[in-house]
Order: structure tokens, then sequence, then C-alpha cells
């Protein structure tokens, strides 16, 4: 005898009482972190249009829309307390931790440290003995300075590391961020050691940026990659100063700076890899 065919069973609907756990008055907020991500991104894209306008009342306008975000002030404190998907708190550690394998110091390494907001990053390591500048410090021991200001040591007290942990990306001038790298060389006693930083989505998803090319321009601005690590959040280099080409010394100390590291290598903003939800990060050197 042929079996009764079961009725498919009805899937009974989901009904949840309104205002209560699916009503959209009580559905939960989007967590905070968005926000703070969007503030961050927002806050580049005005650093970018400042760098690029040449009409100060426009970049007036500019740095007004950054004050209404909440300011340099809102960036450091997101990128402190992690709002940002660019936190730096964990990028100490590695260096702290590939220097000490690479160097084992017996004397206190002497690091400057930029853009080191309430200069925390190495309070822990009794080795590193570290300077700390910021645009905008957030502690007395952190002083106000702009990197290209920063007065260079005399030759016996320059610094065997400088550490450039989620600057360059904050720097919304393209060419600025290549100039960075060159700048580094002159606070360096000879075959010093640079710590980059950058979000990984930098070289990770850019259309402009890969880790080959980083890996290119930092070489070409005179270094060679020691250590290179990925994290989920971030891309980290550890960097030597090269020995000095041969060169005549120029006029000033970055044009010597330029002639001895640089190897006169352009690099323009190209697209590499195509992809319209990639970023448009870019690096140029020149
Ligand atoms: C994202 S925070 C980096 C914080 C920290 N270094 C880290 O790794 O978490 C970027 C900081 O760089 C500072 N900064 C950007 N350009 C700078 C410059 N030219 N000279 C000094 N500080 C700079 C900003 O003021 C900001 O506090």
């Amino acid at each position: 005898m042929a079996e009764p065919t079961k009725k498919p069973a009805r899937k009974k609907r989901l009904i949840r009482p309104r205002g209560r756990r699916g009503g959209v008055k009580n559905r939960k907020k989007t967590p905070t972190v968005n926000a703070h991500a969007q503030h961050i991104a927002q806050y580049h894209t005005l650093e970018k249009q400042i760098a690029r306008t040449t009409d100060a009342a426009e970049r007036d306008a500019l740095r007004a829309q950054q004050q209404a975000l909440g300011g340099l002030a809102m960036y450091q404190d997101q990128s402190n307390t992690g709002g940002a998907t660019e936190r730096g708190g964990e990028s100490a550690k590695w260096s702290a931790k590939v220097l000490k394998e690479l160097l084992q110091p017996d004397t206190p390494l002497r690091l400057l440290d930029v853009g080191a907001i309430a200069g925390t990053a190495y309070a822990k390591y009794r080795w590193i003995a570290p300077t700390y500048i910021d645009l905008n410090p957030r502690a007395p021991h952190v002083h106000a300075s702009d990197f290209f200001d920063w007065p260079v040591p005399p030759l016996d007290e320059r610094y065997d590391v400088v550490g450039l942990s989620l600057v360059l990306n904050f720097v919304g001038d393209l060419a600025k961020r290549g100039e960075m790298l060159l700048h580094a060389h002159q606070y360096l006693r000879p075959n010093g050691y640079v710590y980059l930083v950058l979000p990984l989505a930098c070289v990770a998803n850019s259309r402009y940026l890969t880790h080959e090319h980083l890996r290119a321009i930092v070489e070409s601005a005179g270094y060679d990659v020691v250590r290179q690590d990925d994290s989920a959040r971030l891309t980290r280099w550890l960097l030597q100063q090269r020995t000095p080409r041969h060169s005549k010394p120029g006029n000033t100390l970055l044009e010597t700076i330029r002639r001895q590291f640089y190897d006169g290598t352009v690099y323009k903003k190209r697209e590499l890899v195509p992809g319209a939800q990639r970023n448009n990060f870019c690096i140029l050197l020149s």
C-alpha cells in the first residue's frame, strides 16, 4: 500500500513583539566604532583637500570642517582608543621585539617617535630612550613639533631609530609622504633604522600601492627592508639606512641626504591594482 504523502510542515512565521527585541525603536544602534571610523575617514579626506588647495579661504573652511568633526584631538582619541581601523597600540610591541632581537642593545636605543600623541608607546621598555614629538602633543613630555621642523641633532646624538607609526597615512600631501622617508635620514646615525607602520589596507587594498611597490619605494629612498610583517590591521616595516652612495655634498643637509640615499627613481600616482572597491592610498617620491 502506498504510503500517505506527508504534508511539508509549514514554517511558523517569526513574529517579534513590536518595540521589544525586534522593534526598530529598540534595535541596537550601529556600534560607535563605525561612526568613529567614518570621522577618521572624513578627517583624512579633508586633510588631503587642505594639502591640495592653494586658496587660503578654502583652506580655512576645510580646517573649520575638521574642527567640527572634533579636530586633531578627536583623531588622536580615536587612534588611542581604537575607534579607528588603524589603531596603532600594538605597533610599538612589534618594533620593540624586533629591535631587541636584532640589536641586543647594551645601552638604551635612541628612538625618535614621530606622531607620539601622549608619548606612552615605549614607556615600559627600559632599553629604549625615546624622544616623543607630535603636532598636537597630549602630554607634557611630548614635544610640540612638526617632524619637518624638528632640529637635526649633532652627529654623535643622532637617533638609532626613527618611528613613523601611522604617520605617513595622516599626511594629506602625497608627495610629502615620500619626502618624510627621505627627511628621516637626517636624524639617523649611520645605518640607523626607520620603523614604518601603515594600516594594512593602505598596501593590501589600494589601487596605487602594493607590498612590492612599497618595497621598491623605500629601497629607492635609501633603505633596506630588514623585517616586514602584517597583523590583521597593520603593515609593519623595519627599514635600515643603506650605506651612502658616493656623491658630492649639496648646499643643504637635505640635499646632501638626497644625493647620498635617493636613487632618483620617480614614483607617480599609477594604478597598479584596479578595483572600484579599492582605496586610493598612494605615496609619491621624487
Ligand atoms: C594615527 S596617530 C599615530 C599614533 C601613534 N604613533 C600610533 O602608532 O598609534 C598620527 C599622529 O601623527 C601626528 N603627526 C602627523 N604628521 C606629523 C608631523 N609632520 N610631525 C609630527 N607629528 C605628526 C598627528 O598629530 C597624530 O597625532
